[in-house]
This record gives C-alpha cells, sequence and structure tokens, in this order.
C-alpha cells in the first residue's frame, strides 16, 4: 500500500538503547530532509515522556520514527494504536526483533530507505491483560531469561547477552501447572515455559513458530513440558528456527484468544523484555491494528 508524502515526523530516539546514545543520523536524517520530510528529534528520557509527545503532536504527524530497541518500541505501542498514527523503526537496539519481523536487516541506512520509499503495511498487536506488545510474552523460563538481561549485561554483551541470560536462567528454571482455555478448548499441562507470539522474533532472531506472521490476525503459543536441561538444549535448534512443534515435548497451538491461569499462584509475564503482567492472563489479538514502514516488498513477500 503506497500512502500520502509523508511531511512532519517526530523521531523519538532511546539514548539507553544499545546503540541509542552513539548512532550516526545525520546523513540519513539530510536525506528526509531532501525528501521533504520535517523531523522533530527528541531524546526520550523515558516512555511516558516519549508517549505524551506523539499525544501533544498527533494532529501535525504523519509519521512517528522510534530509534531504539524492542522495550522502547513496545513502550509506545498503545498510544501510537490510539492515535492511529504510522510508525517507522530504527533499529538501534540490542536484538531488534520487531525490525526483524518487518524485514529490516538492521542497518540504518537501509531503514531510512524505508521512510523516504513510504511503503507501507498493516501489522497486529497483541495484548495481555490490557497491555499491547508486538514480539512475543513469556511465562517461565522466558521470565527469568529477561530478568538476567540488565542494560549493562546488554550493552556489554550485545546479542551474545541472551544467550549468556539462557544459561543464567537454566540454573534456577522450575516448572508450573497451567490451566489453558485456547479459542474455548481446555488444556491442563505441566510447563516450564510458555511463550505466545503476536511477531515472529523474540530473543535475537528466535522463531516462536515457523507459520507465525505478524498481520496473520493469530498468536501462536508454544509450551515446553519439564524436561531436563540435555534434552532442552538439544531442542535448541528447533527452538532457534520456530519447528518446535515437531518434538513432543512441546505443546503448540495457533489461536485468537488464550486464557491462562497457574493456580492461585501469581507468575510473572514479560512481552517484548519488559514486565508488564502477571497470571491469570488472558490474549488476545489487534488485527491490522497498526500501520509500519516495510521495505518494498509485495504483501506476499514478507517474511515467513
Ligand atoms: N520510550 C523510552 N524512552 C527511554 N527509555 C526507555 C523507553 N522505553 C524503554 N526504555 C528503557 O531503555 C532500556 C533499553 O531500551 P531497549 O529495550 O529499547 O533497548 P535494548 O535493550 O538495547 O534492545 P532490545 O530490547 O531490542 O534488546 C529499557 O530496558 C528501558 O529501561
Amino acid at each position: 500500500m503506497k500512502a500520502p508524502q509523508i511531511r512532519n515526523a517526530l523521531l523519538i530516539i532511546n539514548p539507553k538503547a544499545r546503540q541509542g546514545a552513539e548512532a550516526q543520523l545525520d546523513d540519513g536524517l539530510a536525506r528526509l530532509e531532501q525528501a521533504g520530510i520535517s523531523v522533530e528529534r527528541l531524546a526520550s528520557q523515558g516512555p511516558e515522556q516519549s508517549c505524551q509527545a506523539v499525544r501533544e503532536r498527533k494532529d501535525n504527524l504523519d509519521l512517528v520514527i522510534v530509534g531504539g530497541g524492542d522495550g522502547t518500541i513496545s513502550s509506545m505501542a498503545s498510544t501510537l494504536y490510539q492515535c492511529d498514527l504510522p510508525l517507522a523503526v530504527l533499529p538501534l537496539g540490542t536484538a531488534n526483533d520487531l525490525a526483524r519481523s518487518l524485514g529490516l536487516t538492521g542497518a540504518l541506512d537501509e531503514a531510512f530507505d524505508v521512510i523516504v520509499a513510504g511503503q507501507r503495511q498493516r501489522i497486529d498487536l497483541g495484548v495481555v491483560n490490557k497491555h499491547y506488545f508486538f514480539n512475543v510474552a513469556h511465562l517461565g523460563l522466558g521470565v527469568q531469561v529477561s530478568e538476567e538481561l540488565t542494560d549493562e549485561v546488554k550493552k556489554h554483551w550485545g546479542v551474545l547477552s541472551y544467550l549468556k541470560a539462557f544459561f543464567a536462567a537454566l540454573a534456577r528454571v522450575k516448572q508450573f501447572k497451567a490451566n489453558m482455555s485456547v479459542d474455548g478448548v481446555h488444556y491442563r499441562q505441566r510447563s516450564i515455559q510458555m511463550a505466545i507470539g503476536n511477531g515472529r522474533y523474540y530473543g535475537g532472531g528466535n522463531v516462536v513458530d515457523e507459520k507465525t506472521r505478524i498481520d496473520d490476525g493469530k498468536l501462536s503459543l508454544y509450551s515446553l513440558r519439564p524436561q531436563t536441561v540435555w534434552e532442552l538444549l538439544t531442542l535448541a535448534p528447533l527452538l532457534r528456527d520456530g519447528r518446535q512443534r515437531y518434538n513432543k515435548r512441546v505443546f503448540n497451538v495457533q489461536a485468537e484468544r488464550i486464557e491462562i491461569t497457574t493456580g492461585r499462584k501469581h507468575m510473572a509475564i514479560h512481552a517484548d523484555g519488559e514486565p508488564v503482567a502477571q497470571t491469570p492472563a488472558h490474549f488476545s489479538v489487534v488485527p491490522q491494528a497498526l500501520e509500519v514502514l516495510v521495505p518494498a516488498f509485495t504483501e506476499t513477500d514478507l517474511p515467513e
């Protein structure tokens, strides 16, 4: 879908994102200027401030460009959705998983090309207990992994920090009992990790399910049954590519609505790497919620 000319954009940069402070943006911004796009630049001090900046300017904006990682972009999901403003991503974080789901390679030049070209695509948003997310929400092991991933660890280790955090989290993983309602069908099981994906990628390029697309109107859930560390390690290549459905130690399903309860115990839920909710949890999807700028593929070429 080719949209009207973009004239006014707000660029929000998170200096705390891994590449946020030192990113070289001058050439890219000059290209936007040449293309007739006037850009106001804002260094974000926090989600509240950047969301408020968008709300205050919404009537005079054609585009919000967010320079940061998944945490930054996710913190603005609900405001972008409510203001019905298109989003462009400058991938300046560590994992940049939303950028991957959109088909961006991570190169800044390319991200500016995408803005100039102006190709748009509507994508879905995931919702957990009224909180919007782009990529994947977790219970169990995935939560412990993101607890290990402090901003300092990410700055120091880069994308490898996800692997480091995974091994640290393995040492304290515990099984839990979950009751699930998946589009009205009930399941009860023990698990060590549940992931509910709206987007395709999480944790620095792992695929939640090979069939998942960020515009398919569905959530993909996988749950890892209790297993030994060795079994879990042998599963790693399948988990990386989203092919875990082929292993019997994994429960896998796609749905529009998922409810999860964990008995009387409340369990933390992290989405896009941030703590956002706890069980009991209700997951759903808002199809075609948000317009984003994407590389100039046809819709059928979008990453599968
Ligand atoms: N809108 C925002 N403005 C300023 N700081 C933010 C904002 N949103 C989140 N933060 C803080 O900045 C930190 C880093 O941001 P972010 O998660 O985007 O980058 P990253 O951790 O390098 O990348 P990724 O999430 O892709 O691995 C977050 O952990 C959070 O503390």
